[in-house]
């Protein structure tokens, strides 16, 4: 039987940014797991049914009498709120990871040799995002996983294992949650270093392209102001040294032929389904096909080992000394084992350069004069991306003669992706990475 609380939630739930059964018909809200943590605080993990299947979420739920103005925006009821942002709840998960302290089934820890400060009040940062992040001052950020996955996540162990390793391109990590989930160790939550005075590629690369969209006509991309072409190759050669690091810490490997072929009907299998529930995409399907075939021809060896393996300009941000990535957690929608697979680190070098046609196009959806700048558009998108790709290479990134059929599969079976993802969550922006199956771009 479905509780009154249950039934609140089955409402809530669905209108989250981070909730990832968009776009699917919700069945069953059931609570699985119910902690409290302390007064008017308790963690909560539901299971979501839908199509018959079941996704755990993680909440933090809170409970006042009367919730005041400041946490209208996060109410379930009357009572009963989204305690993720309320800052008089939150600094539990600071004490509990400087205590290393274990309330029920949670386990709260915190990285040996380093000291929590517990001072801190937080914030939610208002990013678009597959989960919640709680910046405490100007300290840490703690994000929390909102769709839990039974195992270790990709992210705590690739940052602890680089920022063990002394590498500058990862935001220091602080501590983690962690609970067994169907008798697995399983992250719920990882604090880092909050990086102040960093700003996000993402955002860079707006204004870069904003400041070439407001100059005059004709004028070069190289020549507009803002260019951030020299920010490109910067950020290659950040991404190439991230790479080398990755193969130092995990294993590597080479796939050949049969391998290859398994990939490439993978990437048409992914394209298959994604035409079923998006279907515009199947007008440009055949372009995908090509190049997937094409992939099936790869002898190889390719070389194979740990990637971001969901790298985009929102995954890096800008310090004043460099580069530094973030979010090491892989495609939210892929099982573990799959994000944790040795893969071509080229499928980073293809999220990056899809990345850069977004940042490109999507400031022209709402345009009158779309149609005049797009031009403009692949100038700035095909100047950086080339720019990335020098910088890649000048950063050591090691690219092989297979590698054009390689980057080119890679990049379509993203934007395959990207076409779900955006019809699940930002439909007016399907037509984004529908353009990179067309010659003309
Ligand atoms: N260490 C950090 N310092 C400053 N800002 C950060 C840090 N980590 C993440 N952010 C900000 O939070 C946003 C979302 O973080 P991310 O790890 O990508 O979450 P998600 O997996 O939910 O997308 C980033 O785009 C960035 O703006
Ligand atoms: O950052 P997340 O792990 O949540 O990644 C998901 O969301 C991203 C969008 O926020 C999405 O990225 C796509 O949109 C970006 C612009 O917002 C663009 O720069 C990327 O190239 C594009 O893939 C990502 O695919 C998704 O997994």
């Amino acid at each position: 039987m479905t509780t009154a609380f249950e039934e609140l939630l089955t409402g809530w739930i669905t209108r989250q940014r981070w909730f990832a059964g968009k776009g699917r018909a919700l069945e069953k809200v059931t609570v699985v797991s119910d902690v409290p943590l302390g007064p008017g605080l308790r963690h909560v993990i539901v299971a979501v049914r839908q199509n018959g299947h079941d996704d755990r979420y993680q909440l933090l739920i809170g409970e006042r009498e009367d919730i005041p103005a400041r946490l209208a925006h996060a109410r379930i009821d009357t009572t009963v709120y989204d305690a993720v942002h309320d800052a008089d709840k939150t600094g539990f998960i600071l004490d509990a990871m400087a205590r290393d302290a274990e309330v029920g089934p949670l386990r709260f820890r915190h990285v040996p040799g380093e000291v929590i400060d517990t001072s801190p009040r937080s914030l939610v940062i208002g990013a678009e995002q597959s989960n919640t992040s709680l910046v405490f001052g100007d300290s840490y950020i703690c994000k929390l996983f909102r769709r839990l996955i039974p195992g270790v996540n990709p992210e705590l162990e690739i940052v602890t294992a680089l920022a063990r390793q002394g590498s500058q391109h990862v935001a220091k990590p602080y501590g983690w949650i962690e609970i067994d989930l169907d008798g697995q160790n399983t992250t719920l939550a990882i604090m880092q270093e909050f990086l102040t005075a960093a700003s996000d590629g993402w955002a860079l690369a707006l204004t870069s392209v904003r400041d070439l969209y407001a100059s005059m006509p004709g004028v070069p991309a190289g020549e507009a102001g803002g260019d951030f072409a020299a920010e490109a190759f910067r950020l290659g050669a950040a991404t190439a040294q991230v790479h080398r690091e990755l193969a130092a810490a995990f294993p590597t490997g080479v796939i050949e032929a049969p391998e290859i072929k398994r990939m490439a009907e993978t990437f048409r299998n992914r394209l298959e389904r994604a035409v079923a529930e998006v279907p515009e995409l199947g007008d440009h399907a055949a372009v995908a096909h090509e190049a997937f075939d094409r992939l099936a021809d790869v002898t190889g060896p390719v070389p194979v080992q740990r990637v971001h393996g969901d790298y985009h300009l929102g995954q890096v941000m800008r310090t004043p000394t460099d580069w530094v990535i973030l979010d090491f957690e892989g495609e939210p929608g892929q099982p573990l084992e799959e994000r944790r697979a040795l893969s071509s680190p080229l499928r980073d070098v293809a999220g990056m350069l899809r990345s850069f046609d977004y940042a490109a196009r999507h400031l022209l959806a709402d345009r009158e004069d779309a149609a005049e700048l797009a031009p403009r558009a692949r100038e700035w998108s095909q100047r950086n991306r080339m720019s990335f790709l020098d910088g890649y290479a000048d950063g050591g990134g090691r690219l092989h003669d297979d590698d054009d059929v390689l980057l080119r599969a890679l990049e379509l079976t993203k934007a395959v992706y990207e076409v779900v993802y955006e019809a699940r969550n930002r439909p007016t922006w399907v037509p984004i990475p529908l353009s990179a199956f067309r010659d003309d771009g």
